[in-house]
């Protein structure tokens, strides 16, 4: 099938990329015309595991096209997905003026049938507000007799694992009002179900609604378990039996369960205050993701209380090493990263920062662009150490996992780690004559 993707940010890429390797012919549409030059030479702007060797491959057999001309992508399309950024905008309101933006150049430029699938995360009502703007459109350009459907098909992928969330998804959500478009989408989507995982039809709102559902309910597992881990902290409990023993009962579950330096991304973040403006906006008010908000917010900070409780309120002097940048392990994507938060109090409290991440040092170098002077950026996590007061992890990349403590000591000024991860264990720091603090697991150090 001929499917054309507006949008090459994670999603746009990820969606076009593998729907060519599932035999599609597929053009990708961008309007930065610096990133469509770079892809036309296979290059590609984000760091995601297989994703290079997957564009290549399919630019090689001729599936997958890059252009910033959307009229060249929508020729010969059937499916015109819109895969955009929908950032927060003014009071935590989604922004959708891309999507507005996409709509209006569709319009513009069709000229035959098209079904119009959104891809991006969007609050209930944009679907009806891009089948307006293309209505009015059509009929601006007195081409009313054109047809077209609009789906909501959102996104489930985890970046750092966007290949194979893509290709196995545990679920496939299709919001249309129109049988005929459900089955040409079901049949799209065929050759990625496995498993009899589902392929999920429902109407455009609730399929809208869906997608903040999943990522309010995962953000809410998240909080709950870190606002555990303080009351661990306090009562002297270990957060990882308490999970272990909560997680085994199946109606529980084991995954996203893990407390830390709190959740941050291109997506909680954003969607989490969307819904709950979704709410207000509609007269109810959304309490407990509101608190699951509130509590992240402060989760950023708990690591830090803990450094300054170490070494007092006044850090001028001190110098920190860093392991992990990124907002999670595989991934060089900042956006919302707790080291943000982290970091930026550390200088303004008058340290210094040596920081080290796998893949997110040049992105890292933009968010704290006005603050470089105070951050040395080195290319290996035994260079973070040297000489410093304190190790912090903020990023589980796997490499950080297994240190030789004996090394670590000899290169730190003093064996002190804060672990927002809680990537060893507290007893063998303590063996091995480390002060370790670390999230909810803080009994076995004091
Ligand atoms: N990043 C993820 O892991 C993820 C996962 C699931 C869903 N989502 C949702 O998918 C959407 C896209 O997210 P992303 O992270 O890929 O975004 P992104 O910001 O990384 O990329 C968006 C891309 O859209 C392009 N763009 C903007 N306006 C355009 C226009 N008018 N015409 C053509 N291109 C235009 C930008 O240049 C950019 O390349 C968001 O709504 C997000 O919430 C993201
Ligand atoms: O037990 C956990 C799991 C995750 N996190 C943090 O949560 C954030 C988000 O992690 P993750 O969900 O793995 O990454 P994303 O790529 O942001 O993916 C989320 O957001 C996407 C965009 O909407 C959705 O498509 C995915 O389903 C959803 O998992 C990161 O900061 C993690 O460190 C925790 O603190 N504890």
């Amino acid at each position: 099938m001929n499917i054309c993707v507006i949008g090459t940010g994670y999603v746009g890429l990820i969606t076009g990329t593998c729907f060519a390797d599932m035999g599609n012919k597929v053009w990708c549409v961008d309007i930065d015309a610096q990133k469509i030059k770079k892809l036309k030479q296979g290059k590609i702007p984000i760091y995601e595991p297989g994703l290079q060797e997957l564009v290549t491959k399919n630019m090689q057999e001729g599936r997958l096209e890059f252009t910033s001309a959307i009229k060249d992508g929508i020729k010969d399309a059937l499916f015109c997905f819109i895969a955009v950024g929908t950032p927060t905008g003014i009071d935590g309101v989604a922004d959708i003026s891309a999507i507005q933006a996409v709509a209006n150049k569709i319009s513009i430029n069709m000229d035959k049938y098209l079904i119009i699938v959104n891809k991006s995360t969007v609050p209930v009502g944009t679907a009806s507000q891009i089948r307006n703007i293309i209505k009015e459109q059509l009929k601006a350009r007195k081409r009313e007799d054109l047809e077209f459907d609009i789906v909501s098909n959102p996104e489930f992928l985890k970046e750092g694992a966007a290949i194979e969330d893509f290709m196995h998804p545990d679920r496939i959500v299709i919001g249309t009002d129109n049988i005929r478009t459900a089955e040409l989408m079901k049949q799209l989507y065929e050759p990625f179900v496995r498993n009899q995982n589902p392929i999920l039809i429902m109407d455009i709102t609730s399929a809208e609604l869906t997608k903040y559902a999943a990522n309010a309910m995962l953000a809410t597992r998240i909080s709950f378990m870190n606002e555990m881990a303080r009351l661990c902290d306090q009562v002297g409990g270990d957060i990882a039996h308490v999970r272990l023993g909560i997680g085994t009962d199946r109606r529980i579950g084991m995954p996203f369960l893990y407390a830390g330096a709190g959740y941050g991304g291109s997506c909680f973040p954003k969607d989490v205050k969307a819904i709950i403006n979704t709410g207000s906006e509609n007269g109810v008010s959304m309490d407990i993701i509101a608190a699951v908000e509130k509590v992240n917010e402060n989760q950023k900070y708990y690591l830090v209380e803990m450094l300054l409780k170490r070494f007092g309120e006044d850090l001028t002097g001190k110098k920190f090493g860093v392991w992990g940048l990124a907002f999670k392990p595989q991934t060089d994507d900042m956006r919302e990263a707790p080291s943000i938060v982290i970091i930026r109090e550390l200088l303004f409290r008058g340290a210094t920062v040596t920081a080290y991440d796998p893949e997110a040092i040049e992105q890292a170098k933009k968010v704290f662009a006005d603050c470089e002077q105070h951050i040395q950026y080195v290319d290996d996590s035994k260079k973070a150490i040297q000489n410093v007061d304190a190790l912090i992890v903020i990023t589980e990349w796997r490499q950080f996992r297994q240190p030789d403590l004996n090394e670590l000591k000899c290169h730190m000024k003093s064996p002190i780690i804060f672990d927002g991860r809680n990537q060893y264990k507290p007893n063998i720091m303590k063996e091995n004559g480390f002060e370790y603090y670390c999230i909810g697991r803080n009994c076995f150090v004091k």
